[in-house]
């Protein structure tokens, strides 16, 4: 199956009198029908330039972007236009016309579409009934606290369909609560309505409570992308380890490592948790047959995408050959580092 959207060797320039700023550089990405898609990346990596391709709102420097079989790099403006009716957008500031009803709001595309009064009607009342909103179609955008007012944006970009949900920093304005509640939201638009899902993010919290697959920008570039379970577990660029790091405990940086040092006797051990792996059993086996004492002395374990994920670092004391064999048996059910 050919993915739903398809970025082809896409790079993006801007020019301003002598300054160049190469925006996207030599993108090739693919997004499948169904999926709930992360873009993350630092202020300035490109991710909103790259959002706005796939709606043509952004054009390409060189390079092709294709939706749903469509070059629309390619297109013209009539083309385009048919394109983006497939293509709800929200934004980080909500976007909402403050002069016109929450009603009035969702019912905009459908009037530019030109839906008779009576079925606008009858789809604003199912659209906001999905979002939770139907007590509220006559207040008015100054009226609703943040959460609502991307509720509406959310019911806005779903009046007509789309077969894709374009996020960008949707979230980013809201507090932790609200956020996950609109995370949840989006999931129901995934999982109930079939919509393809691409978030524009900073922060890998989203990334984690949200995504299918995810995507590392770094200036630019397109440094890492894959399912969110394998981004986390095997993060192959320092960028990303730093994103991970910010949502999951890991192995204890540099400072750490000399802090626990200071703090406990024996070998450290840094023990990556992924899925059921029996770490538990296997250092009692070895408390057991061996003289050996272990604290648990940094890390945590969480759940990622239904399974767990972490890392635990311990503080192993007893004869350096028992460390040994407490060590060579953790090794054989789970990623084990001694650290220096
Ligand atoms: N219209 C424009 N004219 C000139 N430069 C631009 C324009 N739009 C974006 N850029 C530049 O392109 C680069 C990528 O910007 P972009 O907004 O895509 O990044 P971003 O990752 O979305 O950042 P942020 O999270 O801050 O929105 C930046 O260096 C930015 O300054």
């Amino acid at each position: 199956m050919s993915p739903l959207i398809e970025f082809r060797d896409v790079s993006k320039t801007f020019t301003s009198g002598s300054t160049t700023v190469s925006a996207l550089d030599s993108i090739d990405l693919e997004i499948d029908a169904g999926e709930i898609f992360a873009i993350i990346g630092y202020s300035g990596a490109g991710k909103s330039t790259l959002v706005r391709m796939i709606n043509a709102l952004e054009g390409v420097t060189s390079g092709t972007v294709t939706v749903d079989g469509v070059t629309i790099t390619e297109r013209n403006e009539k083309e385009i236009r048919r394109i983006r009716s497939r293509i709800g957008m929200i934004f980080q500031q909500f976007n909402l016309f403050r002069s016109r009803t929450v009603f009035g709001n969702v019912a905009y595309p459908l009037k530019l579409a030109g839906w008779s009064k009576e079925r606008q009607r009858a789809r604003v009342a199912e659209l906001l009934a999905f979002v939770g909103l139907t007590d509220k179609a006559w207040a008015y955008p100054d009226q609703l606290s943040g959460g609502q007012k991307q509720r509406v944006g959310i019911a806005r970009a779903l009046a007509n369909n789309p077969t894709i949900l374009l996020a960008d920093e949707s979230t980013s304005a809201l507090d932790p609560e609200t956020t996950q509640d609109v995370l949840r939201l989006l999931k129901r638009v995934n999982s109930e309505l079939g919509v393809t899902v691409v978030v524009v993010t900073h922060e890998m919290d989203v990334v984690r409570s949200i995504a299918d697959r995810v995507a590392v920008l770094e200036s630019g570039r397109l440094i890492e992308v894959g399912s969110v379970f394998d981004v986390f577990s095997a993060p192959r660029t320092d960028t990303t380890r730093r994103f991970v790091g910010t949502v999951l405990k890991n192995r204890p940086g540099a400072g750490d490592v000399a802090r626990l040092r200071a703090r406990h006797e024996g070998s450290l051990v840094s023990v990556t948790i992924d899925g059921d792996a029996p770490i538990g059993q296997v250092l009692t086996d070895a408390v057991r047959r061996h003289d050996l004492r272990f604290e648990i002395v940094h890390g945590g374990i969480d759940a990622l995408q239904g399974r767990s994920f972490g890392n635990v670092t311990l503080a192993l004391s007893g004869e350096p050959e028992d460390i040994e064999k407490a060590v060579a048996r953790l090794r054989a059910v789970a990623e084990v580092e001694v650290l220096a």
